[in-house]
């Protein structure tokens, strides 16, 4: 994205202010808390991220040369944010605060603060620590997207492992494919060679079995729920 789309969150400095209303130092600070809310944060903040998300799953189908799926994608694409916050664990041991799983949806855009602890497991299974940083979003592939493209995306498990006294925030941008909408694998990319992994599903069905006992116990609930 170019500088002129370049997320910025107003800051306002109300270290003037005495507790007095209605002098002018209160009045420029009010007008300019009203003018950050009506900036509307919180609603540009996911609109920016789902531009994101939609470039980079254009560029996946252009890259598969399927393009002609372009809009049966993005028309068939519910959008969730999430703002998670880890307590600091308050020792000096390293201890796991979200244990490893892949994400079920299409994208994940992850954005955190500057407290460490995601980590990703490559193919393998080497954890990298996500050194975190203001500019930067994290973008990974969800078991939606590995199963439309008959696997030939990676979803990555990734974990949230802590040490100290900081509290950790990030917020997640999730792509989900709405209800009822069917995923299988286009024709175009099963072959001899690719034969199709997985047989076609509902996710919100799909996400049902990820919460029962044996989908939450399974090493690939994807596999397990649909895998031929
Ligand atoms: O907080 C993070 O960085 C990761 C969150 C996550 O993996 C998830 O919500 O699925
Ligand atoms: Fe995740």
């Amino acid at each position: 994205m170019g500088s002129e789309s370049t997320l910025k969150l107003p800051v306002i400095d109300f270290s003037n202010l005495d507790q007095k209303v209605h002098t002018p130092e209160w009045d420029l600070v009010r007008t300019q808390v009203l003018e950050a809310l009506q900036y509307n944060t919180i609603q540009s903040f996911p609109e920016r991220l789902s531009e994101l998300d939609q470039i980079v799953r254009r560029m996946i189908l252009e890259s598969l040369d399927l393009e002609k799926y372009l809009e049966e994608h993005m028309g068939s694409t519910n959008y969730l944010l999430r703002v998670m916050k880890y307590k600091g664990t308050q020792t000096s041991e390293t201890k796991l605060v979200l244990t490893a799983h892949t994400d079920k949806i299409i994208v994940t855009i992850l954005y955190q603060n500057q407290v460490e602890g995601l980590e990703v497991e490559t193919k393998d299974g080497e954890w990298i620590n996500v050194k975190p940083s203001p500019d930067s979003f994290i973008v990974m592939i969800g078991d939606s997207l590995l199963a439309w493209t008959n696997g030939r995306l990676h979803s990555p498990n990734h974990r949230v492992m802590m040490t100290g006294d900081e509290a950790r925030y990030s917020t997640g941008l999730f792509s989900i494919r709405k209800a009822g909408y069917i995923i299988e694998a286009p024709k175009e990319l099963v072959d001899e060679e690719h034969p199709l992994l997985f047989k076609p599903f509902d996710h919100v069905q799909f996400l049902g079995y990820y919460y029962t006992e044996a989908g939450q116990k399974a090493k690939s609930a994807l596999r397990n729920y649909c895998g031929i």
